[in-house]
């Protein structure tokens, strides 16, 4: 900037020449026998003072100077001001228990932080002899993540001086970023070569965008030297001589101290405009082109921005998982959003696919689903858990793992070890899985939370070699019972740590670089929370600008070719099997199936139960829940499409409704509709019958059987198959359905599902296997003797009961 370079040498040269002039006028002045000085002298020095006075106020102006208080000569005074921030360091020969000195400090700080550009100063501050208090004014600084809190005592020194290193050796090998000044406005002690790490930073210093205030320090390279008395002298600066004989002959008096209230005021008003410097928006995460990333080494996106500009984050080999933590409301929905948004654009889904996991009450990620009214979806997202269960968390890290496999098999095939390489022989896409409010998935210590922390140790451990990596976000990471012996192993594969506002054990205990965070605002850490690598970052609100997201989640959508919608389990949503489209694909076939479900498993696969001539070839449903009889209900809906000349006996001693309901929908299929005491006498009926013959049986708990009668159900069950007889049975009573079954009559029924029932209940009827089963609404647990399977379902419930 050729204006601003002018001005400022220009104000420097009328400075220079006037100072020299007042050093010539003072000799002359000191060389005179008898003071009083001649009037004419005195007029000239105040003439001078005027010229200086005006130079001064174009110094004030430029950033590369502060003020350090004000010169008088016998009838005049001016301001003087001394380089500072890109040519020299300030020392002060007091330190800060001289209340002047800690004002001089705070003025300035102040002053630097005013004249750079907004956001691109970092204060790093010590400050021993008052535990803070000299610069405890500046606190909103703080607070925008523009300075440091005060170190207090000799760790804290070491460790300031440590990130002041770090700064210098970061810009001497080439890397761009804020000006940083360290302040010491008073040291703890100069022990263990301290003096000397100073005097190095000094030396290097100006070179690297490190600027020291360091008080009760003298004779540092390329300083400003001041000595501190009644007033202050001032040794040549570097570049800037004050005259020849070594520095500013006049005394120079500290100026009045700011007021505490107006050094509070500035600095908010300071961090405030640094804030607003490092905003960024949800349309500056969008690339200028779709889907144009190559991701055979790595993942990247914009995440926001620090005053140093824009802070790209990525899954690479050095972070290839990411652990995030922030209190509710502190801004981690957004955060993932800005991500995966960004993450969206720039790679296309044959490169990139999404696997979104949420345990808790909300909607996070059901922006990346078809909704009601809108058919955009996020063409990367595969599968999508909303208010997930454990089970189906479980089963996307045991499809994450069984990828893995799958690809070490390819890598083997072709001879290759790293994911790069396999994806030149092949188009396999990286997978980013993100886990919010993981620590559902953990919780307990039961045999689902223990093949959860294996499944994930293992992607944790292995995924980096094959292109899967993890994110892990929750408000919590301590207090996962499951994870105690795992904690080390597991979150050591975590080297990108994101701590929003109210984060806890995300950063590493001694790491306070997340205090004070703002809504928006984030520490980045890829050194696993460890100090001294921090970023302190503001994010955009993707929430703040719905059409831009709307905007890009149809630009994707209409980009996506023939990929479908993702898998959507939506825990809270209740399942219709008119929605299915394993019911709309149903045809006429000598071998049904009854649909009854969804598996809470990966792909949410249709439960299809068949209904074959082998022993035990029956359903028993067993729960007082009313979920029972709509289960009935799908069963027969799905007989009916499927076995045109079936018979149907239907029980209807429970949920009259529901009952009514299937005798209509199974309308010309031939109904017998039998009530509490009719049953007996159909059951013993049906030996005589041949299939195919289903009889769904409503509350089988209230049936009042002779009993003859029992025995003739029990046959039905040892022999219905055999010819094509089957029964579908909701007893709400567990204990009746025993005592139905008899002695020896367990293994009648193959397949049970288990409503609101405890599985120590269960014990007697199904062994140990079902210990685990915590029934709650719309789940239920499956047993199938045939397969000797125990799996979670999603029964159907009828449309009308939900409506
Ligand atoms: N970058 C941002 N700038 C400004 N406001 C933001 C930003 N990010 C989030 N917020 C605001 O903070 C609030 C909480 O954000 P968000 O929903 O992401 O929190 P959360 O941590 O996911 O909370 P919860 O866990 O309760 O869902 C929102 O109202 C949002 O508008």
């Amino acid at each position: 900037m050729p204006g601003l370079r002018g001005t400022f040498d220009a104000a420097v040269t009328a400075h220079m020449t006037a100072v020299g002039t007042i050093n010539a006028t003072r000799a002359a002045l000191d060389s005179a026998p008898n003071p009083p000085p001649p009037p004419d002298l005195l007029a000239t020095e105040a003439a001078l003072a005027a010229r200086l006075d005006a130079a001064a106020s174009h110094l004030d102006a430029l950033p590369t100077v502060v003020r350090l208080g004000t010169a008088r000569l016998h009838a005049a005074s001016f301001g003087v001001y001394v380089p500072f921030l890109s040519s020299a360091h300030l020392c002060l020969s007091a330190d800060a228990k001289d209340a002047r000195v800690a004002a001089l400090i705070r003025s300035v700080l102040l002053q630097a932080i005013a004249k750079a550009d907004p956001g691109t100063v970092d204060i790093v501050t010590v400050d021993a002899a008052s535990v803070g208090a000299s610069v405890a004014a500046l606190r909103p600084l703080v607070d925008a993540g523009r300075m440091s809190a005060p170190a207090t005592d000799d760790a804290g020194f070491t460790a300031a001086l440590a990130r002041a290193e770090a700064h210098v050796k970061a810009r001497l090998s080439g890397e761009r970023g804020t000006t940083m000044i360290l302040a010491i406005a008073s040291a703890p002690s100069r022990a263990n070569g301290v003096a000397e790490r100073i005097e190095a930073l000094a030396r290097s210093g100006v070179a690297a965008g490190l600027h020291l205030i360091a008080a009760g320090f003298s004779g540092l390279p390329d300083s400003v030297d001041v000595t501190v008395g009644e007033h202050m002298r001032v040794a040549n600066p570097p570049g800037a001589p004050f005259g020849t004989d070594g520095g500013l002959a006049a005394d120079v008096h500290f100026d009045p101290p700011l007021s505490t209230d107006y050094v509070r005021a500035e600095a908010a008003r300071l961090a405030e405009v640094a804030r607003a410097a490092s905003v960024m928006t949800f349309a500056d995460i969008r690339p200028a082109q779709l889907w144009t990333h190559d991701p055979s080494e790595r993942l990247t996106t914009v995440a926001g921005r620090d005053a140093s500009g824009t802070v790209t984050l990525a899954f690479d080999d050095a972070t290839p998982h990411w652990l995030i933590g922030g209190r509710t409301g502190g801004g981690k929905t957004v955060f993932l959003l800005d991500i995966l948004y960004g993450l969206a654009a720039r790679y296309s889904p044959q490169d990139l696919a999404l696997y979104l996991l949420d345990f808790k009450e909300g909607v996070s990620f059901t922006e990346f689903t078809p909704r009601p009214g809108d058919p955009t979806f996020i063409p990367h997202a595969r599968a999508v858990g909303i208010e997930s269960d454990r089970e189906y968390g479980v089963a996307i890290l045991r499809e994450l793992d069984a990828e893995m496999t799958r690809r070490s098999v390819a890598m083997k095939a072709v001879g290759v070890a790293r994911y790069a390489q396999l994806r030149a022989e092949r188009p396999v896409p990286r997978i980013v899985c993100v886990i919010d409010e993981f620590h559902v998935l953990f919780a307990g210590n039961d045999g689902l939370a223990k093949e959860a922390v294996s499944l994930l140790e293992n992607v944790a451990r292995k995924g980096r070699s094959y292109g899967i990596h993890l994110v892990l976000a929750s408000q919590t990471t301590s207090g996962i019972e499951a994870l105690y012996t795992k904690r080390d192993s597991i979150f050591g594969q975590f080297g990108l740590r994101i701590a929003l506002p109210g984060a806890t054990g995300v950063l590493d205990t001694h790491n306070t670089a997340a205090n004070g965070l703002r809504t928006g605002e984030a520490v980045v850490n890829p050194d696993g929370g460890l100090s001294g690598r921090d970023r302190v970052i503001r994010f955009p609100n993707a929430h703040a600008e719905p059409e831009e997201l709307r905007r890009l989640r149809h630009d994707l959508w209409q980009a996506r070719g023939d990929i479908a919608p993702p898998t959507v389990f939506r825990g809270y949503a209740a399942v219709h099997i008119d929605d299915d489209p394993a019911y709309a694909a149903l045809a006429a076939t000598a071998t049904p199936s009854v649909l009854l479900g969804r598996y809470v498993d990966a792909g949410l696969p249709t439960v299809a139960l068949p209904l074959d001539t082998r022993p035990g070839s029956h359903l028993a449903i067993i729960g007082p829940d009313v979920a029972g009889a709509h289960l009935l209900h799908a069963a027969a809906l799905s007989l009916r499409a499927q076995v045109p000349d079936a018979t149907f006996v239907v029980a209807g001693l429970a949920e009259a409704d529901t009952v009514a309901d299937t005798v209509a929908a199974l309308g010309s299929s031939i109904v017998e509709h039998v009530d509490a005491t009719g049953l007996g006498a159909a059951l013993t009926a049906l030996p005589d019958r041949t299939g195919p013959v289903y009889v769904l049986g409503f509350g089988l708990d209230s049936a009042t059987l002779t009993r003859p009668q029992q025995e003739a159900l029990r046959a039905v069950l040892r022999t219905g198959p055999a010819s094509g007889v089957h029964l579908l049975g909701w007893w709400r009573n567990l204990r009746r359905h025993m005592d139905d079954l008899g002695p020896g009559g367990r293994e009648d029924i193959a397949t049970s599902i288990v409503l609101n029932v405890p599985g120590h209940e269960l014990l007697n009827l199904y062994g140990q296997s079902v210990l685990g089963w915590n029934p709650r609404p719309n789940r239920a647990l499956l047993i199938d003797r045939h397969a000797n399977t125990r799996r979670l379902i999603v029964p159907f419930s009828r449309r009308e009961a939900t409506a």
